[in-house]
């Protein structure tokens, strides 16, 4: 394990930011830290850095107690959302400051800093000021000088936050190829859910100061410890008193599969590639169900068509904690 954190507290004034959190992140993965604004990702990571003290507890950084370090005796590298260049000096001198530090010789930064260029693709940018940059192109100069310096651990904290979808997206991609050719430890701050999913080996889900599940993308979506972690990675719906995902139910209608929870499909949405269905099953519980369009067609459903819900086999679902969602006053009106 690279970086051990074990019982970390830490509270602002009455308030518990961390509360007893204990992660072991591994050796050379993408790790992500998930979860709503305000559960405490940000300050944990800054207390990896050393950017913040924990109030009890220990972090271990590659087999060495880091907890009483200062963060330039830590040997991580950090990038931040929003990143603070040296306006003045060029790209090439920015990715170039933290060997310049070291005194390290001349010839060996104008090397280390053109591969670097070239890893994060700004080799053409090298002469140009921070401000003559991209937004993104900006982050990849932050990611360029945080591994200069060869950290043990990368921390960022919602690198992408204040890039718009696209560039997010891209970047994202890029983050996941960089990391498959560098493999340095990486712990990254999101609260996007669809960004850890696609981009991380490994998530820990943090909300309200605790950690709720640590697990692969796999094991967090197929298996939620609960009802937190399934809410927050993706959509639900509630059947009886279980939660399940929109996708994982399906639909028969009369002359069809007998079996399921019977009701009247009482809204059609058409949302891009997908439909979503409403069903207003017969105890007065509201299912939204998601189909594909070829499903639907084949179904040949509409408002007021009598319908069965059923679970695919295999699908994730917790207990529901909150009462079902009851239908208000059921609208027969369908939209496309
Ligand atoms: N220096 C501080 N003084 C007082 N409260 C703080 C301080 N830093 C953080 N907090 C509080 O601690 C809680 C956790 O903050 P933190 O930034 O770690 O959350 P987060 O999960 O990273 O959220 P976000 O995604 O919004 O950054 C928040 O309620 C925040 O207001």
């Amino acid at each position: 394990m690279s970086i051990e954190i074990v019982n970390v507290g830490k509270r602002f004034g009455d308030f518990v930011a961390l509360d007893e959190v204990s992660v072991s992140i591994p050796s050379g993965r993408l790790t992500a830290l998930l979860g709503p604004s305000g559960g405490g990702k940000s300050t944990l990571l800054r207390i990896v850095a050393g950017l913040e003290r924990a109030d009890t507890g220990k972090v271990e950084i590659e087999g060495v107690d880091a907890t009483g370090l200062p963060p330039q005796k830590r040997n991580v590298g950090f990038v931040f959302q929003q990143y603070a260049a040296f306006k003045h000096l060029s790209v090439r001198r920015n990715v170039a400051f933290g060997l310049e530090i070291r005194k390290r010789p001349k010839d060996e930064i104008r090397r280390r800093v053109d591969e670097l260029l070239a890893l994060v693709h700004l080799e053409q940018f090298a002469d140009r000021l921070p401000a003559q940059l991209s937004g993104g192109q900006r982050q990849r100069m932050a990611l360029a000088r945080a591994l200069a310096v060869e950290p043990t651990v990368l921390l960022l904290d919602e690198p992408f936050g204040a890039l718009d979808a696209k560039v997010r997206k891209e970047l994202r991609d890029w983050l996941r190829r960089l990391h498959d050719e560098v493999h340095v430890t990486t712990v990254f701050v999101t609260h996007d859910q669809e960004e850890a999913l696609e981009v991380a080996d490994e998530i820990v889900v943090i909300n309200d100061g605790r950690v709720e599940q640590i697990g692969s993308p796999d094991e967090l979506y197929d298996r939620p410890a609960n009802e937190f972690v399934m809410r927050f990675l993706g959509p639900v719906t509630q059947l009886g008193d279980q939660l399940v995902r929109p996708h994982d139910l399906q639909l028969s209608t009369e002359g069809g599969d007998q079996a399921g929870l019977p009701g009247r499909v009482t809204r059609v949405t058409r949302i891009g590639f997908e439909i979503r269905v409403e069903v207003t099953a017969d105890d007065g519980q509201t299912v939204t169900v998601t189909l594909t369009r070829n499903e639907f067609l084949a179904l040949g459903i509409q408002a007021d068509s009598a319908v069965r819900i059923r679970l695919a086999p295999n699908s994730p679902t917790t207990t529901a904690t909150s009462p079902a969602q009851r239908a208000a006053a059921p609208s027969l009106a369908a939209t496309h």
